[in-house]
Order: C-alpha cells, then structure tokens, then sequence
C-alpha cells in the first residue's frame, strides 16, 4: 500500500464509503424516493378530510384515496427496506475489506509492531473500531439524506399550499436554531467524547480486573481496592453525571420546543380558518405535516458528535493502515550456510537511546550459542533481529553470506524458527495447531507430536488429534501446550532455530520430556538461546556475554570464568542461589 498522509475527519470516512460509491449512491436514491412515497398518504390523507367535509361526499374518491394511501406508505417502508440492505451490504463490504487490509498491513509489519501493540488493543481497533465505521455507512448517511430531503420536499409542498402557515411551521426551527447554542455548551461534543473515552478505560479496566483477578486475591485485594477498576468506574460514574448535569436543561427545553411546535401552526391557523383564509382540511394538512418534516431534521444534529466519535476510531485505524511497512524487496534465498553472524550491529526502539550498541558475534552453522546478561542487557533483542521482528538501524545480521533484509521474507520465515515465551494455542483442532498451515502430510504430523513428546497425552485425549483446543472439557497443561510447541518447531525443521530458555525448561514436572524434545529440535541446527538459568547452558559451544547493550564476553563456560568478571560474578550468585534453601 501506498504510503501517504491519510486524510482526516469527514473527507476520510467518505474516502472509505466511496469504496461501495454505486450501492451507497443507490441507498441514497432509495431514501430520497422512499421519502417522497411517505409523505403522499398525508397529502392523501388530505384529499380525504378534504372530501368528507365538501358536499355531496365522495365516497368513491375517498376509497379509491384510501387504498392509495395504503398502497403508498407500504411502497414508502418497501423502499426504506431496500435502501437500509443497500446501505448495510455496502457497509458490510468495506468492513470486510477494511479488516483485510488490516490484516494484510500487519503482516507487512515488523512483528515487534506486533507484540509492542498488545493483543487487546489490536483487537479493539480490529473489531470495534472498524463497526464503528458501519454506523457511518449504513446508518449516518442515509439519515443525513433523510434528514435534508423530508424537510425539503414537504416544505415546498407546504410553501405551495400555503406560504403564510408554512413560515409558521418554520418558527420553531428558527427558534430552537437560535437557542440550541445557549441550550447546550459549546462543550458537548467534547464532553461526550471524554464520556466515551472513560467508558472505553472503564472496560479496559474491567478486562484487566478480570484476567488479573487470581493475584488480586491473592494479595488480598478487593475489586473496591483495585484501582484500576473502582477508580475508573467513580470517573465514569462522575463523568455521567458531569455529562446529564450538562446537557439535561438544554435537552428538557429541546423536547418541550418539539412537542409544541404545532403551537403557531395552531395558532395561525385557527385565525385564518375563522377568518375564512384557509379550509379545515388545510389546517388539518399543516397540523399533520408541518410538524412531522421537523424530528428528522433535529436528528441531524446529534450526527456531528457521531461523526466525531467515528473519526476517534478511525484515526486510530489509520496510525496501524500508514505506519511504516518493513522493507520486503529483499528476494534473495539462502544456501546452505546457515552461520549467523551479527556485525558492528545498532539498535534503538525509540531512536534516541541505542538498545544495542555495536554488537559482534558469529554463531557457526551447527552450533549452540546462548545470550546471557542481566536483565535489559539486550538478549531478546538481539534475538529477535535475527527473524527480523525489527530491522537494524547499523550494521547487518548474516546468515551465510546474506544479510537477512536482502533475504525474501517468506524465505527467511521458513529457514528460521523462533520459539516464543507465549504457547499461543489456536481453536482448532490439535492436529492443525502442530500443522500451523505447513504442507504436512499426517505422518509427519504425527512424527513430530513423538519427537516433542506429545503423541501419548494426544493419543489420550477422546478425539486425539482431531481434539478441538479450547472445547468444553479440554484442558492442556503449560507443559503440554510447551511440547505442542516444540512438535511445532520440530515439524517446521528450519536450520536456524531461535529459542527462549523459559520455553525449553520451564516447567519443572515435564522437565525430563522437555528436555526429550528440546534435544530432538536442535541436533544439527544453528542455535540462538536466551539463557536465563546458567546451569543449563554451561555445554554450549559458545556464550556470549551481554551488558548495557553490548557484547562484553564470548567464549566457552570454562574460559569465560577466567576471562569474564561479569561472567563470573553471574556464575557466582547463580549457584549461590541454587544452594539456597529455605530453613524453618
Ligand atoms: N518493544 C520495546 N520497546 C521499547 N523498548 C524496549 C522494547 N523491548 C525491550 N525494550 C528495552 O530494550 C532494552 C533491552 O531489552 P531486552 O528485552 O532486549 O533485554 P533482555 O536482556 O532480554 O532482558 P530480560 O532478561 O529481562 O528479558 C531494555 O531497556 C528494554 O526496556
């Protein structure tokens, strides 16, 4: 996608209607249509009061009349029909296309986008924001048209009528359009944004009291001490009050202007009726249409805070649609060298402060090397460049002679394998959740589920592998969901393997089949593991030594005690910790 400045507010959302421009246009016709049919049965309506009260009656005219009326205002709704499926097909079209597009960008970006944006919020734009959108599209627009024309077109037909009762009816309009200001304060639509902005943190607030809910007991909190909830639900509750405090006077006004807007209708009325200006049927006429064209017209009023609330969504939309796509012109593929080497390599998140400063180091194909380093020291970012979740800012990453971003990413993504902390699990079957969309036959799948050790507990479960994860009754463990992970790795079998200690050993109970699995997934790859617990690297052919962002050691475990006093002290305090037990 192109990457230029997205537009903004109103001329934005209408960029995004234009995508369905000849189905909207249609919903519009619908509604002008639709409008000029629902007014006919009051004009008919008209032509029958008319009838009834001008001798000899016409009762033949006053059928024929009525069936009309019938006829026309079911036409009317027949229209408003296919004008709100128009308008809702296109608006359900652009969703789609719009939640593809999203899709698609955020695949085309860094996957450190990806995991700095958490699920959640990524979520809430994906699917919340994006409805927000179909309001606008199938409901905004064809209020707006409805909105504008009812008005106008019975105006006409009242002008023609009658001119001196049409400016009556007008009145209210003129009125209420002089004191809305006063009415409601300048304010409102900031104040209803502010209402839904406490409203979305009240939620947020919610969804973490929820998930965080087993810590807070345990720390023998209560949903009334947990801020983050009780402190965001008082600030709702404040600001909705703060919000009908605002906007109650102005509204009472408002309601009590509308159901008295016949008043000079009325009044002129009854003068000239009695005064022999006008029929009854004509006042009749007023009553019923020159009040009934002005709730529509009021209804456009609340569409400006609408829109505004809709641009929220939008202009959180577009920061993900315009953000920076990582370069992927890169259409090299890589021989069979799977060495990697980092050279003179930079790295800042925010472009100010360098996360990584000049690193050096060259893992030989085959080999296991380990980061270690205190925490912040560096290690996951450097092992994360090397799948590209970011692009360095200096120096390269080369595996055999390429650097990686010349590397087609479809090809870099099938020769490295990065084992994450998370072992996301998808709803599907367990089989497709080792498969992962590779092109697997179910033998492989199978051999795989063996080598990670998974076959037994899946060869257990009522459906085996056709088990679907997260169906009622179906629970793995952590250490399952680890070795489903692994069987994943293991099944993809790229020569380049980039692992997170924690996965491999985390979990004390599976440990021995951990290990099993882990040994089976990295004979004969070029290994990067963030080490976390030194005892379990000590055999690595090389460890690198991380500080501040910077290489300070890299050498074996032995001669690192020797040559690395951070090294060394590492050492020191982790068996220290080891020896460590709890006395009574
Ligand atoms: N997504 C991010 N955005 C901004 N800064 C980040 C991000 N991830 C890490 N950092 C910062 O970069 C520095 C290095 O972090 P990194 O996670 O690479 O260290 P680490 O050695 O792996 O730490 P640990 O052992 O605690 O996981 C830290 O100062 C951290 O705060």
């Amino acid at each position: 996608m192109k990457e230029t400045k997205p537009r903004s507010g109103v001329s934005r959302l209408l960029e995004i209607a234009g995508k369905r421009k000849k189905l909207l246009l249609l919903s519009a016709i619908l509604a002008v249509a639709h409008v000029l049919l629902a007014i006919v049965p009051y004009i008919l309506i008209y032509t029958i009061i008319k009838a009834m009260l001008t001798p000899p009656v016409d009762v033949a005219l006053i059928q024929h009349n009525i069936l009309l009326a019938a006829g026309a205002s079911l036409a009317s709704y027949a229209l408003l029909y296919a004008s709100g499926m128009a308008s809702h097909v296109a608006a359900f079209n652009i969703l789609y296309e719009l939640r593809k597009q999203m899709a698609e960008k955020l695949g085309k970006l860094p996957l450190g986008f990806i995991n700095k944006n958490n699920s959640g919020a990524l979520k809430k734009i994906m699917a919340d924001d994006v409805e927000r959108i179909e309001n606008f599209i199938a409901h905004s627009i064809p209020d707006f048209v409805k909105g504008i024309t009812l008005p106008l077109i019975t105006l006409v037909y009242l002008f023609v009528t009658d001119w001196r009762l049409a400016i009556s009816s007008c009145l209210p309009i003129v009125l209420l359009a002089a004191v809305m200001p006063l009415l409601f304060s300048k304010k409102r639509t900031d104040v209803l944004r502010e209402y839904h902005r406490s409203l979305e943190e009240m939620n947020a607030g919610i969804v973490e009291f929820v998930r965080g809910m087993p810590v807070i007991k345990i720390f023998g909190h209560t949903a009334g001490s947990f801020d983050q909830y009780s402190g965001r639900a008082y600030r709702f509750k404040e600001m909705v009050i703060a919000y009908i405090r605002d906007v109650s006077p102005g509204f009472g006004i408002f309601i009590s202007f509308i159901s008295n807007a016949s008043l000079p209708v009325l009044a002129l009325g009854s003068y000239l009726y009695f005064s022999g200006g006008i029929t009854l049927s004509v006042l009749f006429l007023f009553l019923i249409l020159g009040v009934g064209y002005i709730r529509p017209l009021f209804a456009l009023s609340n569409l400006g805070s609408q829109i505004s609330l809709i641009n929220h969504g939008v202009k959180r939309l577009d920061e993900i649609l315009f953000s920076h796509e990582q370069e992927t012109a890169g259409h090299e593929v890589l021989s069979d060298d799977f060495s990697i080497r980092f050279e003179n390599v930079s790295f800042s998140y925010d472009g100010k402060r360098n996360v990584l400063e000049r690193v050096n180091f060259t893992v030989p194909q085959g080999t296991i090397t380990a980061l270690v380093g205190p925490s912040g020291s560096g290690k996951s970012t450097a092992a994360q460049l090397v799948a590209r979740f970011w692009d360095v800012q200096e120096g390269h990453i080369f595996i055999g002679q390429q650097d990686i971003r010349k590397v087609a990413p479809e090809e870099l993504m099938r020769q490295v394998s990065f084992v994450f902390q998370d072992n996301f699990m998808f709803h599907q079957s367990l089989y497709e959740n080792i498969r992962m969309g590779m092109d697997k036959t179910a033998a492989e799948i199978v051999a795989a589920a063996k080598a990670a050790q998974c076959h037994d507990f899946i060869s257990k479960l009522p459906q085996g592998y056709e088990t679907f994860y997260g169906s009622k009754g179906v629970h793995l463990s952590g250490g399952e969901q680890q070795r489903i992970q692994l069987a994943r790795a293991i099944l993809k079998d790229a020569p380049v393997l980039v692992l997170d200690e924690a996965t491999a050993f985390s979990d004390p109970e599976n440990e021995q089949l951990i290990q099993q699995a882990f040994n089976k997934l990295i004979s004969n790859k070029t290994v990067i593991i963030i080490a976390h617990r030194l005892s379990t690297i000590t055999s690595c052919d090389q460890i690198v030594v991380m500080k501040g962002g910077q290489v300070v050691g890299s050498d074996q475990h032995t001669q690192l005690l020797e040559s690395c006093e951070l090294y060394a002290n590492m050492w020191n305090a982790h068996t220290r910790a080891k020896n460590f037990a709890i006395t009574a």
